[in-house]
């Protein structure tokens, strides 16, 4: 993508399941690459007040309407608008000796979340997607040491948690199917049947 203020960027998506090492990753990739901002979806959960609690009894975090989407979607356009004038605004160093922006410097959006990818107005903003997941056991042990600004209730991990993160999981992997095949047809134009047109926006190639 080109930003108004005429450097390159990238939206790099680091998704994946509860406790899969996604801000450990971020942490590592914010210090070793230059001119790299980040959007934590955590940061957009509603308040507490505001969360559903379902029939199961437990009030339902994990799921995308206890996140204000909307909100999430407009900094990332906001990044994408100006990487500079978001990285100053987030305090991030823009190009150590470098006064004024160059055309050549590169900017990179990492957006770190549980459910980056079941949301299209956000999918439609990444340029590369990656999912991290950990086994049920490691999940669950990793789950149980952490501590959230609103704690686990007992039961929440196994009756709320994991039953979403595998429903959600289902939910991306159907639609990436559609991805793949619109893909496919792009490098093979000509040759297979196009993919329907509603795909088309989302890709960088047909823009
Ligand atoms: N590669 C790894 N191997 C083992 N443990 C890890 C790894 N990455 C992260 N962890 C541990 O897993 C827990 C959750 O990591 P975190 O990065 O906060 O996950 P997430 O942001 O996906 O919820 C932390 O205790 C962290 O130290
Ligand atoms: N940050 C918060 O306000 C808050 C509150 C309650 C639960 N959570 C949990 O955060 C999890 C997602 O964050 P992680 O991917 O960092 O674990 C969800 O599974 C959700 O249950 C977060």
């Amino acid at each position: 993508s080109q930003s108004a203020a005429g450097a390159g960027g990238a939206g790099n998506s680091n998704g994946g399941v509860t406790n899969g090492g996604k801000t450990t990753l971020t942490n590592r990739l914010i210090k070793a690459l230059p001119n790299c901002c980040v959007v934590h979806q955590d940061d957009f959960f509603k308040p507490q007040d505001q969360i559903e609690v379902g029939e199961d009894g437990f009030k339902q975090w994990d799921v995308l309407d206890s996140l204000d989407m909307e909100a999430m979607v407009s900094t990332v356009r906001a990044w994408i608008e100006n990487p500079v004038k978001f990285a100053r605004s987030h305090g991030v160093n823009v190009t150590p000796g470098s006064r004024e922006p160059s055309s050549q410097d590169i900017h990179v959006l990492v957006i770190e979340g549980f459910l980056l990818y079941n949301y299209k107005p956000l999918v439609e903003l990444f340029d590369l997607r990656y999912y991290l997941a950990v086994p049920y056991d490691e999940c669950k042990r990793r789950r149980s040491t952490r501590s959230y600004t609103v704690p686990d209730p007992p039961g929440l991990f196994d009756g709320h948690v994991w039953p979403m993160y595998l429903k959600h999981r289902k939910e991306m992997e159907d639609g990436g199917r559609s991805w793949k095949e619109h893909f496919y047809s792009r490098a093979s134009a000509g040759k297979t049947k196009r993919a329907p047109a509603d795909r088309k926006a989302s890709c960088k190639a047909c823009l």
